[in-house]
């Protein structure tokens, strides 16, 4: 066997292994922890309805499985209606009428998260960021909808596995003749948000990343392509 042909074997030093010392919320402690996001923001979980698909996978069953359904999207309880955009000219009604631009992100970051030891994975952390500003510009997550173009994440402190997050996101401009959106998000320990909102703390918390985005409006939808439907429009 030559050196090429030989196994490359990394030796993954005991210290990085987490013990899931963060296990996954109950069904209680999470649904727990969105209600109070509820009641302290002015914002509603969003159900998804894929049965049209004719599939049991979730919009984001990547994300969903990753977190073990321990996220959840929030848009706020401001009607998305239909003729919503007549109202604001800066905001663009997104071809079907749906508007939102802004959207917030609960997620639990288990230990199937890991990134370095005892953090979450940055790709973890930036398909939040990602999905979160998505959701603000493509709500009904439309094929002719907006997509990432361009994703900048700025980690500023390390995530540490077993932490609720938050993140929110605003589409700050759209320029519908060139099918341009951009916006940031940020993400905060959950937490520490409910907690200096109950509290009535006004200090700044500590961002733990933040992203900036280009979303693009595609010329034409993709064939096949499905649009997800959200349950419970009457809510939002
Ligand atoms: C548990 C409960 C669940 C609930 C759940 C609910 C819903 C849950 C939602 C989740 C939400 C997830 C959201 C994830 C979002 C993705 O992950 S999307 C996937 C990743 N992104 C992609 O796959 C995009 C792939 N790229 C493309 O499809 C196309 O290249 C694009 C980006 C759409 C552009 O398409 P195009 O129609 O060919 O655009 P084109 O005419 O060339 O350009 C239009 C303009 O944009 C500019 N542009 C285009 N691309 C770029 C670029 N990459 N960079 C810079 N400028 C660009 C052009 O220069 C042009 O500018 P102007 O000349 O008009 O000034």
């Amino acid at each position: 066997m030559t050196r090429a042909d030989e196994p490359l074997v990394w030796q993954v030093p005991a210290v990085s292994r987490v013990p899931l010392a963060a296990p996954v919320p109950t069904d209680a402690e999470w649904s727990g922890f969105i209600r109070r996001l509820e009641s302290r923001y002015d914002v509603r979980q969003v159900q998804v309805d894929n049965t049209h698909t004719k599939s049991t996978r979730r919009v984001s069953d990547f994300l969903d499985s990753a977190t073990r359904s321990r996220i959840a999207y929030l848009l706020p309880t401001t009607p998305l209606c239909q003729g919503a955009a007549d109202a604001d000219d800066d905001v663009d009604d997104n071809s079907a009428g749906y508007v939102a631009d802004r959207a917030i992100l609960a997620v639990y970051f288990g230990p199937h998260m890991q990134g370095p030891s005892g953090g979450v994975h940055g790709g973890a952390v930036a398909s939040v960021l990602d999905a979160c500003i998505g959701m603000a510009t493509n709500p009904l997550s439309q094929p002719e909808g907006y997509l990432t173009a361009q994703l900048t994440v700025n980690y500023r402190r390390m995530m540490p596995l077993g932490s609720y997050g938050v993140a929110w996101a605003r589409v700050f401009e759209r320029d519908d003749p060139s099918r341009k959106a951009y916006g940031i998000a940020r993400l905060v320990d959950g937490q520490a948000l409910l907690a200096s909102r109950e509290n009535g703390e006004s200090h700044r918390l500590p961002v733990y990343a933040e992203a900036s985005a280009l979303f693009v409006r595609r010329k034409r939808a993709v064939e096949g392509a499905s649009p997800a439907s959200l349950t419970q429009r009457s809510r939002l």
